[in-house]
């Protein structure tokens, strides 16, 4: 791609969630919207020797980027999502649009919520509305790189205006280019001012067509369902402009919005149409699964038969349970699903590996030899994603990060900061922490509910505090920790090997000068070589020439004998530590 691989990685860290060093593979669909984002357009064929996978892409994934011709297109109902900030009512908005919109004689009634649905406008018009309210399920779902939202709605209380996450939202879709529709919610109450919104709203360039912008604005009551018909049709009005279609008459292609297993039936995945139209009988994948659709459900839980373009459908039928975010698409056959399924577990499987070695300390063979040739020390980082209570604090705090370091003569490990936002700690957050293997710093803020419960299932640590030079300490000691994982106990001191006497049955003595602090018989001790590791054990004899004696100090020579351990060699380092 001529690109520098660096900045390959970059785009792939930031823009999408997804860490892989140079030497590792990505999945198809992560490639394709790499290249594209470096402004190439992308082919997709196949390569004779990869093992039938790539002949398998040919006819399932090609489908992935291949254009349907204009003639095929039909015009699709928009996909909204809505977003706000905490409490000013997207909840509430997303339940009084349902009960008062999905028409009541459908069968099973609403029962449950989906992760979507869709309404019918006053007009006969359809909307398909995502249900997971907020920015972070947004942002997770553009990190796998679907694009499900065609429109955000963006809630601000009428009595309360724009607050930091409504900025954040702003600037959300703002990245993703998708247009906003303002929902002044609230409109009930006696403090509601929404001309404040709308002059709060022009200073992040929304300008409402009141004004003579282009930004639609709803006011409305979620509480008391006031103003919902307007609302949904200033949504259809903006999604006019955007002129949605897609091809029906194809395989289908979707994005998989939550799945999870239902008893009777196994994984339920709803299941975002986004072209084509999906039939009982089709076989799938989504991301790491596959299956053959046994059963397809509506967003009220009645049986259908098939689903066209923006149509949220549960989907019964899956050999696991795929991950929210997961592209969805029909291929031709049993064999292909097998095919694409297995090499992507293979490729999960193996980014996994790689991620737990700690990608660095995976190579470090390699790059200590590097290192010797060019004297550079090897680079690690902590990756920490940050929270903090305003935006002052979180940049004052990610700078302060930035610039800690714990160093020695061949490590080097400072703090990446990936994210410093406001506000309590999302499902998004912790997404962003699970690829990356980070350190979440939450400064007085909480984390919310969801992301609590994340954070224990992927083992991801969160830090609360509400001082700043804790946060310092405890990450400083944290960086330590990286650079040189210390055994049990405390560091009293170190001896250096000289020279390497044999004795017959005693074994190996390391003669060594105590270079600081002292060694002790019976410490823990670990033995160093280059920076790493070679042996932790215990300090078994500690002879001034001749003598046993218990300890000595800086600056004295000692020989040296460690429990279970012969291999010394000159240059080595021996480290005391002390139970305390
Ligand atoms: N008076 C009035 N209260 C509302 C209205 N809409 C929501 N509320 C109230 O505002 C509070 C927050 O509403 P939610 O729908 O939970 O807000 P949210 O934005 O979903 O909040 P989070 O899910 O916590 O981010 C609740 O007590 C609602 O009853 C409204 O139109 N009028």
């Amino acid at each position: 791609m001529e690109a520098k691989p660096a900045e390959v990685v970059k785009y792939l860290m930031i823009n999408m969630g997804v860490m892989a060093t140079v030497t590792q593979s990505v999945d198809a669909e992560t490639a394709v919207v790499v290249a594209e984002a470096f402004g190439k357009k992308v082919v997709r064929g196949a390569l004779p020797d990869d093992d039938g996978v790539a002949a398998a892409g040919v006819a399932n994934m090609g489908n992935a980027i291949d254009e349907d011709p204009e003639e095929s297109l039909l015009p699709r109902p928009p996909v909204v999502t809505i977003m706000g900030h905490v409490d000013h009512g997207k909840t509430t908005l997303l339940d009084a649009i349902r009960s008062a919109k999905v028409a009541s004689g459908e069968a099973g009634g609403i029962t449950q919520s989906i992760g979507a649905y869709q309404v019918t406008t006053a007009s006969g018009q359809e909307v398909t509305f995502i249900d997971t309210p907020g920015h972070a399920a947004f942002s997770e779902m553009r990190a796998r790189g679907a694009n499900a939202t065609d429109v955000v709605v963006l809630v601000v209380a009428a009595d309360d205006g724009v607050k930091e996450q409504t900025k954040e939202c702003i600037a959300t879709a703002k990245l993703a280019s998708v247009p906003i529709v303002v929902a002044i919610n609230k409109m009930d109450k006696p403090g509601a001012d929404p001309a404040r919104v709308l002059n709060e709203l022009m200073n992040y360039q929304l300008l409402s067509t009141e004004f003579g912008g282009d930004v639609e604005v709803g006011k409305v009551s979620a509480k008391n369902k006031d103003g919902l018909d307007d609302l949904l049709d200033k949504i259809l009005l903006q999604a006019e402009v955007l002129e949605l279609k897609a091809n029906p008459n194809r395989a289908a292609q979707g994005v998989v919005i939550e799945a999870g297993m239902k008893q009777g039936l196994g994984t339920v995945a709803t299941t975002l149409i986004q072209r084509g139209t999906l039939k009982i009988g089709d076989i799938f994948v989504a991301g790491a699964s596959w299956g053959k659709v046994r059963l397809l459900m509506n967003h009220t839980g009645a049986r259908i038969t098939e689903a066209g373009p923006s149509t949220p459908v549960q989907v019964v039928g899956f050999d696991g349970v795929p991950g929210a975010g997961d592209v969805f698409t029909v291929v031709d056959k049993e064999e292909t699903a097998r095919t694409i399924t297995d090499s992507r577990r293979k490729l999960l499987r193996e980014n996994q590996a790689a991620q737990m070695q700690g990608d660095l300390k995976g190579n470090v063979e390699a790059i200590l030899s590097g290192m010797l040739e060019d004297g550079a020390k090897e680079k690690m980082e902590l990756p920490i994603v940050l929270r903090a209570d305003g935006p002052g604090s979180a940049e004052a705090l990610a700078s302060s990060l930035r610039e800690l370091v714990s160093e020695d003569e061949y490590f080097k490990v400072t703090c990446k900061v990936l994210t410093a936002g406001v506000g309590e700690v999302t499902k998004s957050d912790i997404a962003i922490a699970g690829v990356s293997n980070a350190y979440v710093v939450c400064f007085n803020v909480a984390a919310n509910h969801q992301a609590v419960e994340d954070a224990r299932r992927g083992d991801i640590e969160i830090g609360y505090y509400n001082v700043v030079y804790d946060v310092l300490d405890q990450v400083q000691e944290r960086l330590d920790r990286i650079r040189s994982p210390t055994p049990d106990g405390v560091y009293i001191g170190r001896a250096q090997v000289k020279v390497i006497f044999s004795i017959g049955k005693v074994g190996n003595i390391a003669g060594s000068e105590v270079l600081d602090g002292e060694v002790r018989r019976g410490s823990n001790v670990r033995i160093m070589r280059m920076g790493r590791v070679v042996h932790e054990g215990a300090l078994k004899v500690l002879k001034n020439v001749k003598a046993d004696v218990e300890a000595m100090v800086a600056g004295t020579e000692c020989g040296i004998q460690v429990s279970d351990f012969e291999d010394f060699q000159e240059g080595d380092f021996i480290e005391c530590y002390i139970d305390e």
